[in-house]
């Protein structure tokens, strides 16, 4: 099991109010899965994936990512999990604006200590993939948002970690960069068994997906594997 989320609570409070906005919630992500989060404005899917991405703390309950109970551990051992496990792709991009391409979708790696021959190649091979060989030398102000959203799964996907969590990774792009960064993603998925879990309205998306969390008020009200078309009701 990848993800195991025990009776979750997420509250957020101020001098003036708190909000409780995942409750009691439980989750089972197996290796190898590509689920949805799918769930209206404001259900809670990015609060979610913070949480299972290690860069927010639930309220209550536990959770135990890759067989290790993450409750117990420090800032610093947090950190190293995200560098070397996950992989991240935020709405907001946030590309470094002084790299290029090239060296943005390098970044992790080099974080990594991954051998800077190795980093290199890899990065031009998961740029081409993404369909971007030839911005390489661009920085971020000087693609679209599309292509900069393009940048952030490249940078991502390119250190090849266990699990990529992505918040709505095709918001901004059109159906072909859409279908072929989806092909990417399936076939990291097959062939090395990354793990993707996102949170997306996307039709285009969940017809993809092995498995449809839907999220409703910060709790789980439909989960829904997807296997060869034929849909059934999981839990
Ligand atoms: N840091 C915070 N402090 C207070 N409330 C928050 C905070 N973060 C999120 N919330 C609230 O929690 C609820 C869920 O937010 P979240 O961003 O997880 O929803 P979402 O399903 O991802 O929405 P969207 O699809 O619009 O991105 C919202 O009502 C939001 O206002």
């Amino acid at each position: 099991m990848m993800i195991k989320l025990n009776q979750i609570n997420k509250i957020f409070s101020d001098k003036h109010q708190s909000f409780h906005c995942l409750k009691d919630l439980n989750l089972e992500v197996k290796q190898g899965e590509f689920t949805v989060i799918a769930g209206p404005s404001g259900s809670g899917k990015s609060t979610l994936l913070n949480i299972i991405g290690l860069l927010d703390k639930p309220s209550s309950g536990s959770y135990e990512f890759d067989g290790q109970n993450v409750a117990k551990l420090n800032n610093n051992q947090l950190a190293d999990i995200r560098r070397e496990k996950i992989g991240f792709v935020f709405q907001a991009y946030n590309l470094m604006p002084v790299l290029t391409a090239l060296e943005n979708t390098e970044m992790i790696m080099e974080f990594c200590n991954v051998d800077k021959k190795v980093r290199r190649q890899r990065a031009m091979e998961t740029l081409e993939a993404v369909g971007l060989g030839e911005f390489k030398n661009r920085f971020p102000a000087q693609l679209s948002g599309g292509q900069q959203q393009r940048v952030a799964v490249a940078r991502a996907i390119a250190a090849q970690p266990l699990l990529v969590v992505a918040d709505e990774p095709t918001a901004n792009l059109d159906s072909h960069s859409t279908e072929s960064l989806l092909d990417l993603m399936q076939s990291l998925n097959q062939e090395l068994g990354v793990t993707f879990l996102f949170s997306s309205h996307d039709p285009r998306v969940i017809d993809r997906a092995h498995r449809v969390v839907h999220l409703q008020d910060g709790q789980i009200v439909k989960d829904v594997c997807t296997n060869n078309n034929d849909q059934q009701v999981a839990v």
